[in-house]
């Protein structure tokens, strides 16, 4: 709790809002119009008491109401464009940051701070304090200066009283920042764990709840609401009581006003219209005070929001509109020279130098945890690493590989399909391409299952994949991987969750790709993949300790296996 508080820096909110800067000089021309044209109540008010009623005359009278009248409608038209322009401001805010976030969230890179949802909040808090009551006080603030002005132009006495309360109101603020500024992000900061825990864990409610560990769950959800409870009550207390003593101070202030101008008014110094004036002054010069007292709860959510925004998009250094593919011709040959990989200050992968072929398969096996995975992600281009990785002589890395790995099929360990229509998970959310959707789906035996389903192809899969069943959603996202006949295939355990039937189908797929000329990786613990392997890669701890043509693989496989169980779940020769 304390480094996300620790890591509030001052500057994030207007290096943030910066951009907008024409934006806000246009709203603070029309806060000096608004602001100047509320003196208008004020001083018809003067020319009715000293004036009108000392003069009886109706015509006067007639001709200040329609000018106060005519530029009262003039400060309402200003308000309103004031708040037109917020609005619009917001809505540029959301297009300029809201791209930026999106990407900073979904960079693969990057170890993220927050949950992407989260990010989306605090982009809406920043929006919502710029283009609230909250902004516009601020921009009322020095306007104040005028109102004391004119109180001054009444009695050097008003205009005195007035500065003191104005400065006793700002005290009262900064009183209220030191109180209410602590407990608030505690507060917060509580509330987004509390919602964290539950949207993290909801996810595997039935595991959970077979395996008895609902109830202990419960009780950390409890501890953790029982904490944000806490953290409320103590900010709201805080608040509340702050916001007391503002109100107290506030009106007690205004009567004082109005007792030093009856003072004056006793003492024959001040016209009767004067006394009145005065009070209706100091309430406009005090105002934007309360307001931003009033609005201190969002202002200090939305600079905290600020504060992990800008972390945020400092941490997402990558193009928000990565630049068109580069055409990398068929096939792909893959090399790597030296290549490492560091993931949390642990090495993962040590100094491999390798070519892939384009037309073979390479299998790659190993114990668990020896790196195969890891190698796959990086062959797709989502692991940095130190030394060379080419694809046809093309250095790919971790800054590029987006905009240069143009063709590629991946099916990851766990499946991963995304909350949408079975159409939509094989298109990779693309343009939906039917003919090459229902091929993919074809080519691994999913096809007829999907017609069974009652919506086919525009059946609504939830987050994890259901209703499919787990076999079915190992064929999707094999599906989604060969979806347009990619030039590098790289699969990581496609036959975890197959039949019989679904191994044969796969061997078929991987025979038909190569005569495409793809280039194959395959990472399985299964035997049965070799049948169709060119190559054999066997991994340990992070290092090749073989690499060749298959037979020789397996004769060396076996030797392993005989000697270490487990390289290969299954022995290769079985
Ligand atoms: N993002 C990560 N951060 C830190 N360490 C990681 C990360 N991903 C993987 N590792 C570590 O890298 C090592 C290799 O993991 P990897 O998933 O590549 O192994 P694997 O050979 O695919 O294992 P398995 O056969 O069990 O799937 C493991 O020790 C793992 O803890």
């Amino acid at each position: 709790m304390n480094a996300v508080m620790q890591s509030l820096s001052r500057g994030a909110w207007w290096s943030l809002v910066r951009p907008f800067r024409p934006q806000f000089i246009q709203m603070t021309w029309l806060s000096l119009l608004t602001n100047v044209l509320m003196l208008v109540p004020t001083l018809y008010m003067l020319q009715l008491y000293d004036r009108v009623m000392l003069s009886r005359s109706t015509l006067t009278l007639v001709a200040v109401t329609m000018l106060a009248a005519g530029l009262l409608l003039l400060m309402a038209g200003a308000d309103w464009l004031r708040s037109l322009y917020a609005i619009k401001t917001g809505v540029q805010f959301d297009l300029t940051y809201g791209k930026q976030v999106f990407a900073a969230v979904f960079d693969p890179h990057h170890v993220q701070r927050q949950p992407p949802a989260q990010a989306l909040q605090q982009l809406n808090a920043v929006r919502q304090f710029m283009t609230g009551q909250g902004l516009f006080a601020m921009l009322d603030i020095p306007w104040s200066v005028v109102y004391i002005a004119v109180l001054f132009t009444l009695h050097p006495l008003l205009g005195g009283t007035a500065i003191v309360f104005c400065l006793i109101q700002c005290g009262v603020a900064v009183w209220n920042q030191r109180v209410v500024a602590a407990p608030a992000l505690q507060a917060q900061v509580a509330r987004q764990m509390t919602d964290y825990f539950i949207q993290q864990k909801v996810r595997h409610l039935q595991t959970s709840h077979v395996l008895g560990m609902s109830q202990t769950l419960r009780q950390r959800w409890q501890a953790l609401l029982s904490e944000q409870a806490q953290a409320e009550h103590t900010w709201l207390a805080a608040s509340d009581r702050s916001q007391f003593v503002n109100k107290w101070v506030r009106y007690t202030m205004q009567s004082l006003m109005l007792a030093v101008a009856a003072w004056l008014t006793i003492q024959g110094q001040l016209s009767l219209g004067s006394m009145i004036a005065s009070n209706v002054l100091i309430a406009r010069a005090l105002q934007p005070f309360d307001v931003i007292v009033h609005s201190w709860r969002q202002w200090l959510q939305a600079n905290a929001a600020a504060s992990e925004l800008q972390a945020l998009l400092n941490l997402g250094r990558i193009a928000v509109d990565p630049k068109p593919a580069q055409a990398l011709a068929r096939p792909y040959t893959l090399i790597l020279e030296n290549l490492g990989v560091e993931l949390q200050s642990r090495r993962i992968l040590h100094a491999l130098n390798l070519t892939i072929a384009p037309g073979r398969v390479l299998c790659v096996m190993g114990p668990s945890g020896s790196g195969k995975s890891t190698l796959a992600r990086l062959l797709v281009g989502v692991v940095p690493h130190s030394g060379a990785y080419y694809i046809n002589q093309l250095a790919i890395n971790a800054a590029n590989a987006r905009t240069v790995l143009n063709s590629v099929g991946y099916l990851p360990q766990q499946v991963s399909l995304l909350e949408g229509t079975i159409a939509e998970n094989v298109a990779r959310f693309g343009a939906l391409d039917s003919p090459h959707i229902i091929q993919a789906c074809q080519r691994v035996g999913l096809h007829e299952a999907i017609l069974r389903l009652p919506q086919g192809y525009d059946t609504r899969l939830d987050e994890q994949g259901l209703p499919l069943s787990g076999g079915q959603r190992q064929l999707l996202g094999l599906a989604r991987a060969i979806y347009k006949e990619p030039a590098l295939l790289v699969l990581d355990e496609p036959n975890a969750s197959l039949d019989e039937f679904g191994e044969a189908m796969l061997m078929q797929l991987l025979q038909a790709f190569k005569q495409l000329q793809t280039t194959i990786v395959v990472i399985s613990h299964r035997a049965g993949v070799l049948k169709v392997t060119d190559d054999l890669l066997v991994l340990k701890r992070g290092e090749v300790v073989h690499h060749g043509p298959r037979d020789a693989g397996i004769v060396y496989l076996n030797q392993l296996n005989a000697t270490a169980p487990g390289v290969a779940t299954e022995s290769p020769c079985a």
